[in-house]
């Protein structure tokens, strides 16, 4: 069973507490030595592809994700500094074969989608794209703490999760023995609920990633999460998607090609955007 469908609370904790130390860190940081040299395969795909005409940007990271199908096809690397050992391991002392599931996650649509989304939403805008590369400067494009400091990135990245959020109708929670309140509403006891995420309007009504001034509340906008069953990965997410985007952004321009025009991921389209599996096809030039 996959630990997010692990509803006993105790049996959760107790595989997740297994789980932490593939993500402290330091841990992180070895397997960021990994992630930097997909980047780099990824960006070389872009490079060939930037020189023939438009890129369906699935295309290129499939490429890179069927690298990773591979590797994990023939094994992961038997040591404990590797994350797919390291967990699977962990998870055959719970009698629990993580194999099928871990493919699911580290071959994950959840980043590619929500690298998408970014994508998306900075053709739609493309003075974002300009102020993004301005903001990038002489940044180290591997300097994940110079990365995380850059705040246009960050809210570029936030903004795009929200109008595209990765689980558009929130994660499954059950109720115990008393039941919940929610402000005036009763959930009864042992009730699975879904909580809607915040509906977000279309960024052409916003304009566009980001705007600081329509925040009432930052923690009402939570992509990866909340509480115990919070996405555990939510770290090296982030850090593969400020690394993916500086290095693209710095050294492409990117639009769409001659009538395409985005629709597939606005409006109630959007809507099915998890799901979405649709080409999203993007002209990359060299800067
Ligand atoms: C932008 C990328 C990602 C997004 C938006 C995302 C989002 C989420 C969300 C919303 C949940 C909670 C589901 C629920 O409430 O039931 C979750 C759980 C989880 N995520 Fe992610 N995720 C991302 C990337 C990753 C990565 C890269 C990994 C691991 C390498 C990962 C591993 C997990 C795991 C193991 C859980 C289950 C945690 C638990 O139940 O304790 N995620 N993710």
């Amino acid at each position: 069973m996959a630990l997010f469908a692990a509803r006993d609370r105790s049996v959760h904790s107790r595989r997740r507490r297994d789980w932490q130390p593939a993500f402290s860190p330091q841990a992180i940081r070895h397997y960021e030595e990994k992630v930097l040299l997909h980047i780099e395969e990824l960006d070389q795909q872009l490079e060939l592809k930037a020189k023939s005409g438009a890129v369906d940007w699935y295309e290129s990271v499939d490429w890179c994700q069927e690298q990773i199908q591979a590797r994990l096809a023939k094994g992961p690397a038997p040591e404990l500094r590797d994350l797919t050992y390291y967990i699977m391991e962990k998870e055959k002392e719970n009698n629990v074969d993580a194999g099928p599931w871990l493919r699911g996650i580290v071959c994950s649509p959840s980043w590619r989608e929500a690298l998408a989304a970014v994508l998306h939403e900075l053709v739609l805008h493309p003075e974002h794209i300009d102020k993004l590369h301005a903001e990038l400067g002489d940044t180290c494009l591997t300097d994940t703490n110079a990365l995380a400091e850059l705040p246009h990135l960050n809210a570029v990245i936030q903004e795009a999760m929200r109008l595209h959020p990765f689980l558009p109708t929130g994660g499954i929670r059950k109720t115990t023995d008393t039941g919940v309140t929610i402000w005036d509403v009763h959930i009864p006891p042992h009730t699975t609920a879904r909580i809607a995420s915040n509906r977000a309007p279309p960024s052409s009504q916003t304009g566009g990633p980001p705007r600081p001034e329509m925040v009432r509340n930052a923690a009402a906008h939570a992509p990866f999460s909340l509480g115990k069953y919070n996405c555990i990965g939510q770290h090296l997410a982030m850090r593969m998607m400020r690394y993916t985007l500086a290095r693209v952004i710095k050294k492409y321009r990117f639009y769409h090609p001659p009538g395409v025009d985005g629709s597939e991921m606005e409006g109630e389209k959007a809507d099915r955007f998890t799901s979405f599996a649709g080409p999203v096809p993007l002209v990359f030039e060299l800067r």
